[in-house]
């Protein structure tokens, strides 16, 4: 089966001359579809770069990456954003709500930047999937922090996409929230066979995943499957993350 996302040889280089700094160093890594994956490494260590290109929300120096079998360096620039607006999913740390709409209207907003009209029934299926029926009307800053992280995974989730991307999704959430939230991500992924590729600094959120990618200076060094945060937590004090 095609993987849902899939890395060859990706090196990604900033600056020039003195100041080159190489963030992937040939990261090769195929995600299947159907699971959860964290990725997780010291700062600095090249995870939001890898987030970033594998999103392709970022061009890769050399190497290519594939989401769901198109090559990504194959597509011009509206070709890339209408992937990205079709194809993968955005959750982030900070929410990225539009305040003015209601969340009916947020989650909706990905078919519409794509020239489609929501279907009422199909937002309100994805709402009452991630706990929110009856919010429909409400703005987000009336809701929870948890309550606005859900809208996110909605509207993440609306396009039906073959990959969401998370970028610490749960760091400006309280522990209980959290494992609410990760619980919920970890749901879509197994009863929807959706595929979920997160950025986390926490083991405890790393263990909710099916698999957990570490980065140290840009390679992957290491794949753990079934992860504990024990475990997890302990492969990172060994790459000197917590040093
Ligand atoms: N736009 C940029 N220009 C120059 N260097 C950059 C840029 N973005 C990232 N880097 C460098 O690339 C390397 C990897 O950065 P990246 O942000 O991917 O790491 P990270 O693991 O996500 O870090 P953190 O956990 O601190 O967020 C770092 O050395 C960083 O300084």
């Amino acid at each position: 089966m095609t993987p849902a996302v899939r890395l060859d040889s990706v090196t990604k280089i900033y600056g020039r001359s003195a100041n080159v700094v190489r963030a992937l160093d040939g990261v090769s890594t195929a995600i299947p579809s159907g699971t959860f994956t964290a990725v997780m490494g010291p700062s600095g260590s090249g995870k939001s770069t890898f987030l970033h290109c594998a999103a392709g929300l970022d061009r890769v120096s050399s190497g290519t990456v594939r989401i769901g079998g198109t090559d990504l360096g194959e597509l011009n620039e509206n070709g890339l954003t209408r992937l990205r607006r079709r194809r993968v999913g955005f959750v982030f740390q900070a929410f990225n709500l539009v305040p003015s709409l209601t969340v009916r209207h947020n989650v909706g907003l990905p078919l519409r930047l794509a020239g489609q009209r929501p279907n009422r029934a199909r937002v309100a299926e994805i709402l009452e999937r991630v706990g929110l029926a009856g919010k429909a009307e409400a703005r987000p800053a009336e809701l929870s922090g948890g309550q606005q992280q859900r809208v996110a995974i909605a509207r993440a989730l609306i396009t039906d996409p073959d990959v969401v991307f998370g970028d610490e999704p749960t760091g400006a959430l309280d522990t209980v929230t959290a494992r609410e939230i990760l619980g919920l991500l970890r749901d879509v992924v197994h009863e929807r066979q959706g595929t979920v590729v997160m950025v986390t600094h926490d083991p405890v959120a790393a263990s909710y995943a099916d698999t957990v990618l570490f980065l140290a200076d840009g390679r992957i060094v290491d794949e753990m499957s079934a992860p504990t945060a024990e475990g997890v937590a302990e492969r990172m004090t060994h790459l000197g993350a917590w040093a």
